[in-house]
């Protein structure tokens, strides 16, 4: 039986889980403007509503193909996806099935999913697009973390034309230096957060004999404003697998070396909040510069990860330690929260079922050729409760509002209580004494002849 308590406060709750919810709603419900994007297919096979993600219009690039993501609505589900376009894609994808099933299985809480990939004339060439779950409100690491003015292509040296060309120790330091000291120190607890999600991640892939050959700053999203408790994703996976066209012989292992040290550099650049930082030349001075801030245990997982050996990613495992155990608890108090919220939503959701019943039945101009169904039997305690419910006044005549008036009234409707309720009528001639066990009957009575007959007349039309 439901609580006759009032659930007041969730009606008017806005701390910043919930402001955070509402925001990526909000987000994944913005339409395309078609003066802004006039070239944008109404439809792309399956998905409708596309609306382009990379909206500040710059033109990405994977390789040598021009790249673009939008949001989009699969037409049959409806669910909200995200649409990775890769430009003028020429060949077949046919050979790649057992590999895209392979991506398609790994479902992991910091991963996007693959959904799908086909290939597409719907923007008048011939694009090949992998669909992805959708995250809203989400931004690539890069985005989060470094200046505009550093990022070109993930790592490259903003300082150079010439990349390999040799830097004095002192410039390379004083380089990160004042990047770090201009993008600010990331926190160590962040630093171990980013790990163990990134880490989580890539355990699950290199078990299911895959690599990602792609890990870098911009290929993780992260979602959350507080960073020491953001959620990560890496994305755009099996995109490079296509793309590079060399799994005819694959030596997974070496690409899982690869993704090793790609991670080891993720997280360096990172620490030094600079992407200077891990150009090769400059690997050790950056781990050295660390040693100024962070514990030796993350320079120790580091230093690993860019290692020369053999590494494996469980090997981890230990070096994270105990953190593990602080990263458990957060993430049971985030779920907690997130139960605490989906319970108040609950009663929200029942008291709107409510409402939107005597909705339906308040004021209905005219019911089975009767236009005083609304106004008499039932139905007329239900209008006499309706303004119980909402148009009380005070004594002077000014409108009485009190959320938890309404709240306490719903909640007793719906449970169905034996108190009873004086309703008067408007000009007052009339007084009808009722417990909210009858106006529940009546509630109930009225809305199954309102639903019967709207299914009868749905039974006419199919007809
Ligand atoms: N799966 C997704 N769900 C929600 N938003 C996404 C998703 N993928 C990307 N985005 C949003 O779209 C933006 C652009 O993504 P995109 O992958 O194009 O990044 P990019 O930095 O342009 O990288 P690239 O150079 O690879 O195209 C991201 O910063 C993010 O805000």
């Amino acid at each position: 039986m439901p609580s006759v308590e009032s659930p007041t406060a969730s009606l008017y709750a806005q701390d910043d889980l919930r402001r955070d919810l509402l925001h990526r709603n909000a987000l994944s419900m913005a339409s395309p403007d078609s003066d802004r994007w006039p070239d944008l297919p109404e439809n792309v096979e399956d998905y409708h509503d596309v609306y382009p993600l990379d909206i500040f219009g710059h033109s990405s690039k994977i390789l040598t193909y021009s790249t673009s993501t939008y949001r989009a609505t699969h037409s049959k589900t409806g669910e909200k996806c995200c649409l990775k376009r890769i430009h003028g894609f020429r060949q077949t994808i046919t050979k790649y099935a057992p590999l895209i099933e392979a991506w398609k299985k790994i479902n992991h809480p910091n991963i996007v999913q693959l959904k799908d990939i086909f290939i597409t004339k719907a923007f008048n060439d011939s694009s090949l697009i992998f669909i992805y779950n959708y995250h809203p409100d989400s931004e690539s690491l890069q985005t989060r973390h470094f200046n505009s003015h550093e990022t070109l292509n993930g790592y490259n040296d903003p300082f150079s034309s010439d990349p390999n060309a040799p830097r004095p120790y002192s410039h390379t330091k004083n380089a990160i230096l004042r990047h770090q000291h201009s993008n600010g120190l990331l926190s160590e607890n962040t630093l171990w957060n980013y790990t163990i999600q990134l880490s989580g991640a890539l355990r699950v892939i290199h078990g299911s004999g895959l690599a990602l050959r792609s890990l870098c700053l911009n290929r993780v999203l992260v979602t959350g404003n507080v960073n020491s408790r953001a959620r990560l994703r890496i994305n755009c996976v099996a995109i490079m697998d296509i793309l590079l066209n060399d799994m005819a012989s694959p030596n997974i292992i070496a690409f899982q070396q690869e993704d090793m040290s790609d991670f080891g550099k993720l997280l360096l650049a990172l620490a030094c909040r600079s992407l200077i930082a891990v150009h090769q030349d400059n690997l050790l001075t950056s781990i050295d510069l660390m040693a100024r801030s962070y514990s030796s245990d993350i320079r120790h997982l580091i230093r690993y990860l860019l290692g020369s050996q053999r590494r494996h990613i469980t090997d981890l495992m230990p070096m994270i330690g105990a953190r593990f155990y602080t990263q458990l608890d957060a993430v049971q108090n985030h779920s907690d929260n997130l139960e605490t919220e989906l319970s108040k939503e609950m009663e929200n959701g029942r008291l709107l079922r409510l409402l939107v019943k005597l909705g339906s039945i308040n004021e209905r101009p005219e019911f089975n050729l009767d236009p005083a169904w609304s106004e008499t039997g039932d139905r007329y305690m239900l209008k006499l409760f309706r303004d119980y419910l909402f148009h009380q006044v005070t004594e002077e005549g000014r409108p009485w509002l009190d959320m938890s008036h309404i709240v306490q009234t719903l909640n007793k409707l719906d449970s169905g209580s034996s108190d009873t309720i004086c309703l008067y009528s408007r000009d007052e001639k009339t007084i009808l004494v009722v417990s909210y066990q009858e106006l529940k009957q009546c509630l109930e009575q009225s809305f199954s002849e309102v639903a019967s007959a709207a299914a009868t007349d749905d039974l006419v039309k199919a007809e």
